[in-house]
Formats: C-alpha cells, structure tokens, sequence
C-alpha cells in the first residue's frame, strides 16, 4: 500500500494512493482514526488494507495538497556519513557507530511543497535518503528482529543549510531550518517488500542526476540503524529513521553546486516514487 497524508479545502486527511487516484480513508475511518499516525500506533495496517479491497479513489492527485507523510512524528532520527562515496568525499575518519542527530518536525516539508531558501544562507544542499518508518514500540531490537517494526518506506530530502551547519561541530541548526526536509509522496509499506528490500535511491536537480546508490551501499545497513537507535531511546510508531545520504551532495563537487531559486529537487526510490520540490527565496 501506498499511504499519504494530505489536504483538501483545508481539511487535512489521509489515503491511499491506488491506480487513477487517492482513496480517502478519513472518509471512510477517520472516526476511528485521526490520522495516519494513529493508524500506525493502532498497528491498524491490516485493517486498512481491508479497507481498500476494491476501493474507487476519490481524489485525483491534482486535487489534493501533499502534507509530509507524517505531519508531526513523535522523533525524527537522522543518520550522517553512512555511504562510503559519502565519508570519502567529506573526508571523514571512518566510525564504529553511526553519527545521529535529529531533526524537528516543522523542519518538514510535502512532496510539491516549496523548500525555501533563507536568507541566511547561500549554501542550501540536497541530501537524497531512504526514511524508514517504524510501525511498532521497540527497544533493544535484537538485529534479527527488526523488520517487525518497520511499517514502510519512503523518500526523504534531508536538504541541509551547510553555511549553519558549519558553524560548530553540531549540525542541528543548519538540518533545521523550516520546511526543508522533503517526506513524501508517499510511504510503501513494507508488506510490498521482503525483508532487508535493496531499494534504489536516487537524486536529481533541475533533471541532473546528482546522487545514485542502493540501500546496499549503507555502511550501517537499515536493520543495524534500528537495532543502534533502539538501544539508546524507545523506537515508537510513526518515527522515522532517515538513514543518511550517497555521495555527490552539493557541498563536495568542483565546482559546489548549491540549490537556488527556482530549482526543482527530486529524491526517487525506484520502487516507492519520487519526492519533487521547488525552490524559491524566502521573503
Ligand atoms: O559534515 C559532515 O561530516 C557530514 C555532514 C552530514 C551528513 C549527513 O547528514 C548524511 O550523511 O546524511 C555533511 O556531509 O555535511
């Protein structure tokens, strides 16, 4: 299944995204649940699944306004330098554990949405990653248990404020500027994969392909960072893990090529959908 979060008149939903269009499922369950989150702490997947057998969609996607897939996660746990291609272009000593840091969740931005560009900055990045969705509590998820609290898949844009993030050895504020981490369309759950699925991650601007590299490539494979994160907070439905970015950022080619106005970024993962955005500079 294809899970979204978004908005129509206003009113903010969420569906399913099934051939020719959306399928409302706060019209048809939303006295149950408010949104997709709940769903996700209900561990309710099963039943929506029922719900959609047949379903007709309501909305074509034209008509609706993206919301990041989860509007508000309870944590936002990013992973950095976890692509070789990536810790070799930044010059990184190699590491026995992943860096984390955080993000928050009005630092989060729908796919269509627009990613501004602060006037702070003259160095805004793209970073193409695969977020991980937890779908169930854990903690100290033995390795071999993992994949029972994924709840799905979905591209992320950890698009990063490097001029901020250069100012101490803490990236947080320049990973928080608002509305710039791309989440969407749509999350896949994991039922359309088996476990440990090779995904295929990619990014383009302006059309550009600028990163490529497979889930395989993950110096701290998926199931390493859930066991990793569990260890030192509880994982709770509706986290995500965004689980760092290939090589080719921005920031490390000759010559630097930075997002400005007007630019169109796009992360695909070739079995989910691709996550598009525009630029513009924030009045
Ligand atoms: O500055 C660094 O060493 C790493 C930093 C962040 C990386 C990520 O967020 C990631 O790898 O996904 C960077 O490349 O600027």
């Amino acid at each position: 299944m294809k899970l979204l979060s978004f908005e129509v008149d206003g009113s903010q939903r969420f569906g399913a995204w099934v051939e020719g269009g959306v399928v409302d499922l706060t019209q048809r369950l939303g006295a149950e649940f408010p949104d997709l989150l709940s769903v996700l702490q209900a561990q309710a997947l099963p039943r929506i699944a029922e719900v959609l057998k047949g379903a007709k969609p309501d909305f074509d996607l034209e008509n609706i306004t993206f919301l990041p897939v989860i509007p508000s996660p309870p944590k936002i746990i990013c992973i950095g330098v976890n692509y070789e291609e990536h810790r070799s272009e930044i010059g990184r000593e190699p590491t026995l554990k992943p860096p984390v840091f955080g993000r928050f969740s009005n630092s989060q931005v729908a796919h269509l949405g627009v990613i501004p560009l602060p006037p702070e900055s003259e160095k805004l990045d793209y970073e193409g990653e695969i977020a991980v969705i937890i779908g169930k509590a854990g903690r100290r998820i033995p390795v071999d248990q993992v994949w029972d609290y994924v709840a799905g898949y979905a591209p992320y844009n950890d698009a990063s404020v490097r001029d901020w993030q250069g100012h101490t050895h803490q990236w947080t504020p320049g990973k928080n500027f608002l509305r710039t981490g791309g989440f969407g369309p749509w999350m896949s759950t994991a039922d359309e994969f088996g476990n440990d699925p090779e995904l295929h991650l990619s990014t383009r601007l302006n059309g550009m392909e600028v990163q490529r590299a497979t889930s395989r490539q993950m110096i701290f494979s998926i199931a390493e960072l859930i066991t990793y994160c569990s260890t030192f907070t509880q994982l709770e439905p509706g986290d995500v893990i965004v689980t760092g970015t290939p090589g080719g950022v921005g920031a490390r080619r000759k010559p630097q090529l930075f997002m400005k106005h007007g630019d169109v970024v796009e992360v695909e993962i070739a079995e989910i959908g691709v996550l598009r955005n525009r630029i513009e500079k924030e009045a």
